[in-house]
């Protein structure tokens, strides 16, 4: 399917409905490779025009509608044209760009509301008349960009709760968080600029809003450009670069019936890369590898390794050999899959320069006594502020458990449990599997938790953030966060699609004890205020891991620390020793934030002849 990355053009599967005034359906029409576009007609009437193949075209004006649009993430919405008694429904939409198509809509209504309202019924009259004698034949144009002034006029109007001819819901409809002050949520949604630019492709100059942070830097940008022109991708970076980040973008821009998530360095990506690669060509009878389906896998090899069981019995055990492959950079089809290769290089979840430095000697399992003594230092250091305490970040599941329950069971205060509602409660557990967010979430007040949602970023309510319950209001519970903020934690989606494709969700408050994760669950996150011992870890990556969580050396107390329990694994040491060598020699694999050099490109690197920019990287280290 054809990509497309304005916020005026749509790319999607659209069924027109028209229904007689006893409200039954006459007439349907099912474009299944439909293109919606924006238009304006010569009096600057807004019209959608639904067109497939350049052929059927139908144009329906944008006056009197709904937009439906609870299902946005799942790619589906439905406009309602109340005057035409018509609904058009839109599913397989990338997410992303249903959000920005429809975020255009809203704006330019609300622009042509405003301006409306300041035109006599006189003028208009006026105007329609001369449209109507005019003999120039109809003419359409497409919608232009939308400016800052539309932005913050739709801004306001958010605020106004003004509604009358925006394409929202009623506001009465309208879900509304509101923080425990009663002050509604940043309409934070509508405004986020697009996933699929560096700067917002609406031309909307970045101003201090929420949105900004969110823009996609140069390098994520590139690899967004491979991964939409259909080349299979393998992207990594150490961590904090926004692999995360960047890999939601990337499935917010990709039309959901086509896209499948699967674990990206675990058994599972091993075992696709040998078996099901065949069986894929095989099925899609056709020899590329795959059969022709696009790979975008991202990961970062030097984090905790995909966790293998060895039972006797095990499907996994049957191919066991030694050294056991269990990174997909192992697998055979891995260097015939992979068609680009990116490295992201700016870390964001760290800005001290030295503790960058650090983490990424801790990576490649390098401690000099100078690191030794200066994660040492930090066990003296009190990070607990306004009754935060900090997370306990321990190498073991069972430890990080039994800490939370005598924790909370410490505490006087009445439990209160809050049960998720899941779409499918036969499949509780899978979904427990796949999401952080508890089915039964046991609090009382004074207990510690976690924010598992971003609610708020220009406030620091993120996903990570650190608090305390201090009540409950309207049966929901008021955390307080490390910088004071409040917020009641009324019940979020999460919505997970399964490899069979089905979708499923919980409703749940978006809170996790957090006295204390196991470094394997934290991974992915970012922590406020974190202790940990890292006397006792057992796996490769596990201390980068559990150390790069903190984004600062401040905001961590390493109670014991020793530097044999920091290594990376040798196999993991030589792919990304490779890889490097490639990123000079192959213009495929595409080095990123750094201008490509001729001589560089020419240089070879056998009989390690290494230039100095690669000498300066500490990946290239073997120890
Ligand atoms: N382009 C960006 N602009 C602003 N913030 C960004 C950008 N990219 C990523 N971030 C922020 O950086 C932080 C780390 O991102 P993310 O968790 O995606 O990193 P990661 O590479 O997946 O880390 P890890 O490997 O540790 O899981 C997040 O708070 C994210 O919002």
């Amino acid at each position: 399917m054809e990509s497309v990355t304005q916020d005026t053009v749509l790319i999607c599967c659209a069924s027109i409905e028209w229904l007689n005034s006893q409200n039954v359906a006459m007439k349907k029409i099912i474009y299944k490779n439909a293109k919606l576009i924006l238009i304006r007609n010569d009096i600057r009437e807004m019209f959608l025009q639904i067109e497939q193949d350049k052929m059927t075209t139908t144009k329906l004006k944008l006056k009197d509608i709904n937009v439906f649009k609870k299902f946005m993430a799942e790619g589906k919405a439905s406009i309602k044209f109340n005057a035409e008694k018509c609904s058009v429904y839109i599913s397989n939409a990338p997410p992303g760009c249903l959000i920005f198509f429809l975020k255009t809509l809203f704006i330019k209504l609300t622009k042509d509301h405003a301006e409306n309202k300041t035109i006599s019924k006189d003028e208009m009259n006026k105007k329609l008349r001369s449209h109507l004698l005019s003999e120039k034949s109809n003419h359409f144009e497409e919608i232009s960009p939308v400016t800052n002034a539309e932005l913050d006029r739709a801004k306001k109007a958010v605020v106004s709760k003004s509604t009358v001819t925006t394409p929202s819901p009623p506001a009465s409809k309208k879900r509304r968080l509101i923080d425990a002050k009663g002050n509604p949520k940043a309409a934070k949604q509508l405004y986020a600029p697009s996933p699929l630019s560096t700067k917002s492709s609406n031309g909307i100059k970045p101003d201090d809003t929420v949105a900004v942070m969110e823009v996609l830097n140069e390098e994520q940008n590139q690899i967004m450009q491979a991964c939409l022109s259909g080349h299979n991708i393998f992207f990594t970076g150490s961590a904090g670069t926004g692999k995360s980040f960047l890999l939601r973008k990337i499935i917010a821009a990709f039309p959901p019936d086509g896209t499948t998530i699967t674990a990206s360095t675990g058994v599972a990506a091993c075992l696709i890369g040998g078996l099901v690669e065949a069986v894929a060509r095989e099925v899609r009878r056709n020899d590329k590898p795959f059969g022709g389906i696009q790979l975008i896998i991202c990961g970062d090899f030097f984090q905790l390794p995909p966790v293998v069981k060895i039972d006797r019995g095990n499907i996994y055990e049957y191919k066991r050999q030694e050294p056991m492959k269990r990174f997909c950079f192992q697998s055979k089809s891995w260097q015939s899959c992979i068609s680009r290769c990116f490295e992201l290089r700016k870390v964001y979840r760290q800005k001290d320069p030295k503790f960058i430095e650090i983490l990424n000697s801790i990576r490649i399992g390098r401690v000099t006594p100078e690191i030794t003594e200066q994660l040492l230092a930090t066990a003296r250091q009190k990070i607990e502020t306004n009754g935060i305490l900090a997370t306990q970040l321990c190498s073991h599941t069972k430890d990080a458990d039994s800490i939370n329950q005598n924790k909370l069971a410490n505490l006087t205060s009445a439990e209160k449990v809050f049960e998720a509602t899941d779409s499918d409660s036969y499949l509780t557990k899978t979904i427990d599997s796949q999401l952080p967010v508890p089915h039964k979430l046991v609090l009382k007040i004074g207990a510690q938790v976690m924010l598992l949602k971003n609610v708020n970023l220009s406030t620091g309510l993120v996903n990570g953030a650190r608090g305390v319950i201090i009540k409950y209001t309207d049966g929901f519970p008021v955390v307080q966060f490390k910088n004071k903020q409040e917020y009641i934690a009324k019940p979020e989606k999460w919505v997970i699609k399964t490899p069979t494709g089905s979708v499923l969700q919980r409703k749940q408050v978006p809170l996790k004890l957090a006295w204390a994760f196991s470094i394997h669950k934290s991974q992915g996150l970012t922590l406020d205020c974190l202790e940990m011992s890292l006397s006792k870890v057992f796996e490769a990556g596990q201390a980068y891991v559990a150390l790069s969580r903190a984004q600062s050396l401040d905001s961590v107390r390493i109670i014991d620390f020793e530097a044999k329990t920091v290594f990376a694994d040798p196999q993991v040491l030589l792919f990304y020793r490779n890889f490097r060598r490639q990123i000079m020699e192959v213009p495929n694999y595409i080095p990123l934030g750094q201008k490509k050099q001729k001589n560089d490109l020419k240089r070879t690197l056998s009989g390690l002849k290494l230039t100095k920019s690669i000498m300066d990287k500490p990946l290239v280290t073997i120890n």
